[in-house]
């Protein structure tokens, strides 16, 4: 789904160059999904567009097809809908990831930051990005500030030290209490800091995607996870494949 678009199209060409794999059909906007069932294809990939995805992704299950989708723009009740669809599909095995992120350095970076959050006042997550992108901040931001948040809270940390008062718009999105800042440029790709600070020092996480052959690798590893039925129902983010 998505294949004409800019992750769909690089997809497509990685799937092809899979020795393992093959492409059954190419979909986008305004195609069929119907034309997509468990007779043609073993894994549906998804890269569209927020508005879009959960539907999409709801329609597939319930037609049998397993999903990798790449999409962001997801809610608590997203997952909420496509894991009770996925428990309950009558196709054994069947099963979808929804991952923010599939370039394993960021996948990383989430974890080193995950790992780093408790031993620091302060943390802001600043996301930088081509200026074609639609959503802000990114899925991936937006996930990054959410776990660093859980791991201060499992650390029994309070809120981060900020004097700032009056007009906050300058502050960025506050997610979960961290605040998370998205620039827009052209030239930039996909590229995510955390800045993790205490008095007298700072750890900068940083991680890159110059170019989207950078998710392929998560991607084609989330194909073959979904194609071998090990792993039924549904799987939030790339981290749990890799482990
Ligand atoms: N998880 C990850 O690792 C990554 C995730 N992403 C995410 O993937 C998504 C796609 O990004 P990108 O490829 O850059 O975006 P693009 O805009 O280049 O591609 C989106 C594609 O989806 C198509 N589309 C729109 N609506 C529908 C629909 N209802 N059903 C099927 N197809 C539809 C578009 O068609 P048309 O142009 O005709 O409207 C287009 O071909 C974004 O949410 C982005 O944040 C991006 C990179 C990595
Ligand atoms: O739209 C993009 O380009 C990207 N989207 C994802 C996100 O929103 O996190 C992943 C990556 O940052 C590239």
């Amino acid at each position: 789904m998505g294949a004409r678009g800019r992750m769909g199209a690089t997809v497509v060409e990685a799937v092809r160059s899979a020795p393992d794999m093959t492409v059954a059909l190419t979909v986008d906007a305004g195609d069929d999904l119907g034309s997509i069932t468990p007779d043609n294809t073993d894994v549906a990939v998804e890269f569209t567009v927020p508005s879009a995805s959960l539907r999409n992704v709801l329609t597939l299950v319930r037609s049998g097809v397993s999903v990798v989708v790449g999409t962001t723009g997801w809610t608590d009740e997203g997952f909420a809908a496509v894991r009770d669809a996925v428990d309950s599909a009558s196709r054994a095995g069947q099963s979808v990831v929804i991952a923010p992120n599939y370039a394993l350095s960021a996948v990383l970076m989430e974890r080193f930051a995950r790992q780093a959050a408790r031993y620091f006042e302060s943390v802001e997550v600043i996301e930088m990005h081509h200026p074609d992108k639609v959503d802000a901040p990114s899925g991936t931001a937006l996930h990054t500030a959410r776990v660093v948040a859980k791991a201060r809270e499992d650390a029994g940390l309070g809120a981060m030290p900020d004097a700032t008062t009056g007009d906050e718009t300058s502050r960025g999105q506050v997610v979960d209490g961290v605040h998370v800042h998205a620039i827009r440029l052209r030239g930039l790709n996909a590229h995510e800091e955390v800045l993790l600070g205490n008095p007298g020092e700072q750890l900068v996480l940083r991680a890159d995607s110059f170019d989207r052959s950078s998710f392929m690798p998560g991607v084609l590893m989330a194909v073959r996870s979904a194609a071998s039925g090990t792993r039924p129902g549904l799987t939030v983010g790339l981290e749990p494949l890799m482990d």
